[in-house]
């Protein structure tokens, strides 16, 4: 039984359909990632299914249980990571992290337990003692992960937790969720940001303008609009009189050269890749080096919408 089930989810301000029939699943261990720009939908979706927000329409599940607003059993099942931060910065993190538990229902002896726990989970064991004003702002958020795992959830949903952070520090957060969905909680995971889609999510639904656009894993996205994976190929002579010998290989869609580059696209690279090489040495050119494009998110995005996901 999937983790959380939304179906035909819908939410309007005035006369802007804001999110309009989202449904999606997420599998008990999955990290789903809602892709999408500025205004997409994203945390209005979400703010659904934490409850912060009611539905005009659809309906939501938490491991098989209806959910809304004052269903307690639903809402313990789910820790919720907001984007801005909701951090005492006079006091510690451990004390920050021993009040948010005590508010939760924690008994003082579960709170000083589950403290240490979410510090080691988040990496910040070794700072525990500091204020939070002296951290930085990637530490900040690391935190406030913390904060959305002191109620042991089986699902955490983080709304863009990486947003305004340098790319250290982005870095740190994304191998933070990344350690927790190695402990096995489930995970929803929204982001404009293509990369930590790519890296962090089992499966990725890209939202645009209120609508899912498309739904799957990187690879059935990529497979969606046919792209094909580019090999870019160094020489150390003019490529162009290898260009008939790769234009005839079986694999090969097509082949052009620019000075010593040598741009082919093919459906599969690295399962083509020895036969390109081998068909090169034998003609005799000299390899510089080799490049694999394998298509991106981006290109999905860029093919559904006609935009780009940051514009
Ligand atoms: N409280 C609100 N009142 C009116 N319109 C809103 C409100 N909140 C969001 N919207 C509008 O709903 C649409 C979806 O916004 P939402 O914040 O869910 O998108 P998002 O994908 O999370 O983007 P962002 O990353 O900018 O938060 C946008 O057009 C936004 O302007």
């Amino acid at each position: 039984m999937p983790i959380l089930e939304v179906r035909g989810v819908s939410k309007r301000y005035g006369k802007n359909q804001a999110v309009d029939d989202v449904s999606f699943f997420i599998e008990e261990g999955e990290t789903y990632g809602l892709l999408g720009p500025n205004g997409a939908g994203k945390s209005t979706t979400i703010g659904m299914i934490t409850g912060i927000l009611e539905r005009d329409s659809g309906s939501i599940t938490v491991d098989g249980i209806e959910h809304s607003v004052t269903n307690r059993k639903s809402k313990s099942l789910i820790g919720f990571v907001p984007q801005e931060l909701a951090l005492y910065h006079d006091l510690s993190a451990r004390d920050n992290l021993r009040f948010f538990a005590r508010l939760y229902g924690l008994s003082k002896s579960e709170a000083r337990t589950k403290t240490e726990e979410v510090l080691e989970t988040v990496g910040l064991s070794d700072r525990a003692g500091e204020a939070v004003s002296q951290f930085s702002g990637g530490m900040a958020r690391r935190l406030n992960i913390g904060l959305g795992l002191l109620n042991s959830p089986r699902l955490l949903i983080l709304d863009e937790p990486t947003v305004g952070v340098d790319p250290q520090s982005r870095n740190s957060i994304l191998e933070s969720v990344h350690t927790l969905t190695r402990g096995g909680v489930s995970v929803l995971y929204t982001t404009h940001y293509m990369e930590e889609a790519e890296r962090l999510c089992d499966r990725v639904g890209i939202i645009e303008a209120g609508k899912i656009r498309a739904e799957g894993t990187q690879r059935e996205l990529v497979s969606q609009v046919g792209e094909d994976d580019t090999v870019l190929i160094t020489l150390d002579a003019p490529g162009e009189r290898v260009l008939d010998v790769l234009r005839a290989l079986e694999p090969i869609d097509e082949v052009s050269s620019e000075g010593t580059q040598v741009r082919l696209l093919t459906s599969n690279a690295r399962d083509a890749l020895p036969l390109i090489l081998d068909t090169l040495t034998r003609a005799g050119a000299g390899i510089r080096s080799v490049e694999v494009q394998e298509p991106d998110l981006e290109a999905v995005f860029l093919s559904l919408t006609g935009k780009g996901l940051r514009e």
